[in-house]
């Protein structure tokens, strides 16, 4: 389904070449963007080049011949108009060290990450406006229920771009969309990207389940007592509740939640298998977002008053204080008064 680059393409970067940038790189290069990716393995890169191939993370998947893909950074921002950026959250500060000074000074860079910055809480756009020196209409974010393996293989899929300036998230959501992935806009960036983090929480929580062994009534019921918490802390940061039941927030939350494909998923099962939290970690080959996120979570929702029982038994659970089988939609320590949906 490679699309032809017409002349006058736009030039993008993409920052990190695991599933998600792999993909991310591909659906461009097949919507007709020129495509440079940045892989932090030399040997990775030359895989990708050479042979049109990421087999550890993509195994199976032919990528566009048009991908060019280096291990040096200053070679893959030098022409970028657009830059997509998809390493773990907690190593996007680091990395972008090495960004800044090769950017070009007007480049737009697009979040393509789910985490919050575990020591300062920040969003993953906050911390590129912060370390880059952004105004917020050069950033974007880009997110949904994006499992990358499934969007490799051209299954038909949808995400959202948000911008605080409408013309930018048209700009990128215009780029990433292609026949077989279509990018809608918004102009909420909180509640996209807080969609995109929540969502991971809910996610390890129903693997919790999963793993236990319960069914489809407690899932059902974390789902949506779940959802209810994401909007209610996105909205306590200036979210529109809307965008929490659109593609970030709904949408990614079933994706996420009900595919052996999601690592927070996999994450929350062996949890619920009774392993240990630092067995899990050392288990998991690629990123689970939500499992570093859940404190600077815990901490931001204390910060502005809201209750979040779900997450808070994530919590519980990954640091050994709850047993997996007593995780329920809501604290199993309230009063025995009926509580207001
Ligand atoms: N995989 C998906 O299905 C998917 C879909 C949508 C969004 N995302 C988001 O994209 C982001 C990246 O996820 P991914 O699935 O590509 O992760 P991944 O683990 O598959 O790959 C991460 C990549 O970042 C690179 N990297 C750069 N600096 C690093 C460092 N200091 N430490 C570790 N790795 C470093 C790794 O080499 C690797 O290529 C996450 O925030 C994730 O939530 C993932
Ligand atoms: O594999 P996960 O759990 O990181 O989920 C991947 C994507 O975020 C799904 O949209």
């Amino acid at each position: 389904m490679t699309e032809q680059n017409p002349a006058g393409a736009a030039k993008v970067a993409v920052l990190g070449a695991g599933s998600w940038g792999t993909t991310f790189a591909k659906v461009l290069a097949d919507g007709g963007a020129d495509v440079a990716l940045w892989a932090r393995r030399p040997e990775l890169a030359s895989e990708i080049s050479s042979s049109g191939r990421n087999s550890h993370y993509l195994p199976g998947i032919n990528l566009p011949r048009s991908i060019r893909a280096h291990s040096d950074l200053e070679r893959v921002l030098s022409d970028a108009d657009q830059v997509y950026v998809s390493v773990p959250s907690q190593a996007l500060r680091g990395n972008l060290d090495k960004v800044r000074g090769h950017l070009r000074p007007d480049a737009v860079v697009v979040s393509l990450m789910k985490g919050v910055e575990r020591d300062t809480g920040l969003r993953m756009s906050e911390v590129l406006g912060q370390v880059l020196g952004l105004e917020a209409s050069r950033i974007a974010v880009a997110s949904g229920p994006n499992l990358a393996l499934e969007v490799a293989k051209e299954w038909p899929t949808a995400a959202v771009v948000a911008s605080t300036s409408a013309e930018t998230a048209q700009l990128v959501a215009k780029t990433a969309s292609n026949s077989y992935f279509r990018s809608f806009y918004n102009t909420d960036v909180v509640g996209t990207e807080f969609g995109g983090v929540l969502k991971n929480l809910i996610a390890v929580a129903i693997g919790i389940v999963d793993g236990v062994g319960y069914g489809e009534n407690t899932k059902a019921s974390i789902l949506t007592r779940g959802l209810a918490e994401m909007t209610a802390f996105a909205v306590a940061f200036g979210a529109k509740a809307t965008t929490l039941s659109g593609l970030a927030g709904l949408g990614d939350l079933i994706a996420t939640s009900e595919s052996p494909l999601s690592r927070n998923n996999m994450a929350g099962r062996l949890l619920g298998q009774g392993y240990a939290f630092d067995e899990v970690v050392a288990s998991m080959e690629q990123t689970a977002e939500g499992l570093a996120s859940v404190r600077p979570v815990l901490e931001l929702a204390r910060e502005r008053g809201v209750d979040m029982p779900i997450v808070t038994q994530v919590a519980q659970v990954l640091d050994g204080t709850l047993e997996p089988k007593d995780i329920a939609p809501h604290f199993t320590t309230d009063s025995d008064l009926p509580l207001g949906e």
